[in-house]
């Protein structure tokens, strides 16, 4: 089925993903015996890719006063949090939901810092009585609400402010959310009085200021231009009196999913610091959030193709992952590479590989040239982040099984869902 004349492509997620005698595998674990035993469609993760990946900020941040609070809404497997909080990581969540996550994976509650646009009075008590490191504060109403809430807990609610600096971050503009136009955080010129009145509020303690400018973020100078306006507002803040403990300077870093070239974490982080030490902050705690550049090369999607249909105009692959899997194409247009897990010395042609889903949109992939028959396995790559996670039930499809491998052995994280349990929670009107 396969020879030595067949050039095997380098999988974005290598070294831990790699062909080896003709078929893929995660680490040491054959792909092809993971779906045996699993069925597809499988979402595959290695252990040591998220390692590597947390390492790689690690090593950047050296012995600097840095905290990694990995963007949990990335990959919130349980298995894959535990990871992360075992090598240190905090972790940057949005929901009641994520910090239930975060305490049953073991994490450090003063590790965690609270961001997202509507937290409710219940997740605000929910953060207090769990004691997060601080709420990432976007508005002036939810800055009152927090207020009230800690103070009727006799507490005072630890608070940055999510600044919106107005920087274009270059990236899809679902996923842009530092300009004036998003929902997200305090215009950066209304935040000196934000602060005066989060200053004043009984149930408030201003410990930072935070910002996240937007996601797959692949050049330095968006992260650069946020930050020269984040000190501006440090030092009106130092001349009014306002100290900031520390400064959340977000997630966004992208990776690599076809051929862009991304800014390396170490990159990131030098160019970073050498503004807030030229500035006189140095002394101050630094958190960062990423998500994507943390757990997305560490996985990718295993699906199998059932049918191919061709047409006048197209070549369908036909597999049995859908948009309700990995929705990541049709929202974004993004791409994810295709590899075929057991490539063929035949002739390849160029593919779309779409799902069983009844709408046009429930795409992959378009144009991929690959040599393919029924019943072959392809892997859509860099699927660890936002895949999993957005996953729906669409069509009343079960969302797919989860396995880790560590090495030459793997770990059903989640097992697939059965129609069952879909019905579980519904009820039929007499
Ligand atoms: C507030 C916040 N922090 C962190 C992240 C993680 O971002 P990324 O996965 O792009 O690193 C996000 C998502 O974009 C976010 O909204
Ligand atoms: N879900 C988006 C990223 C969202 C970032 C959340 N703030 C993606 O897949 O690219």
């Amino acid at each position: 089925m396969t020879s030595a004349s067949i050039a095997f492509p380098t999988p974005v997620g290598a070294p831990h993903f790699a062909y080896r005698n003709g078929t893929l595998y995660a680490e040491d674990v054959a792909i092809t015996g993971l779906v045996e035993q699993l069925g597809s469609p499988l979402y595959v993760y290695s252990r040591a890719a998220l390692r590597a990946a947390y390492e790689a900020y690690r090593s950047a941040i050296g012995t600097r006063n840095v905290l990694v609070c990995y963007g949990m809404k990335a990959n919130s497997n349980l298995a894959v949090l535990k990871e992360f909080a075992r090598m240190g990581s905090g972790f940057d969540i949005v929901s009641a939901g994520e910090l239930r996550r975060v305490l049953a994976a073991g994490g450090d509650p003063a590790k965690v810092v609270f961001s997202g646009v509507g937290k409710t009075a219940a997740e605000m008590r929910a953060g207090l009585e769990a004691g997060v490191m601080c709420f990432n504060v976007e508005s002036l109403p939810e800055l009152l609400r927090l207020s009230e809430v800690a103070h009727e807990m006799g507490q005072r609610a630890p608070v940055s402010l999510r600044v919106n600096p107005d920087v274009d971050p270059g990236t899809h503009p679902y996923i842009s959310t530092g300009l004036k136009e998003n929902k997200f955080g305090i215009a950066i010129d209304q935040a000196v009085a934000a602060y005066r009145t989060a200053a004043a509020l009984p149930g408030i303690r201003v410990v930072g200021v935070d910002y996240h400018i937007g996601s797959q973020i692949t050049e330095l100078s968006p992260f650069l231009d946020a930050l020269d306006k984040l000190l501006d507002l440090a030092d009106e803040l130092k001349a009014a009196n306002i100290h900031l403990e520390h400064l959340d300077l977000g997630g966004g870093l992208g990776i690599r999913y076809d051929k862009e070239t991304t800014v390396p974490a170490a990159t990131l982080i030098d160019a970073l610091f050498e503004r807030i030490e030229a500035r006189g902050y140095g002394d101050r705690k630094v958190v960062f959030e990423p998500g994507r550049s943390l757990a997305g090369n560490a996985g990718i999607l295993v699906t199998r193709v059932e049918y191919l249909k061709t047409t006048e105009v197209k070549n369908f692959a036909i597999v049995d992952a859908a948009m309700n899997d990995l929705i990541r194409p049709t929202l974004y247009d993004a791409y994810h590479g295709v590899l075929p897990v057991s490539p063929r010395d035949e002739a390849s042609r160029k593919w779309d590989v779409v799902g069983p889903i009844c709408e046009s949109g429930d795409w992959l992939a378009r144009d991929r040239r690959i040599a393919l028959r029924e019943g072959d396995l392809l892997a859509l790559e860099s699927a660890g982040a936002y895949g999993m996670v957005m996953a729906s039930n669409y069509n009343t499809r079960p969302r797919a099984a989860e396995v880790m491998v560590d090495g030459d052995k793997a770990y059903v994280i989640r097992p697939r869902e059965t129609v069952d349990e879909l019905f579980a929670s519904e009820s039929v009107l007499p």
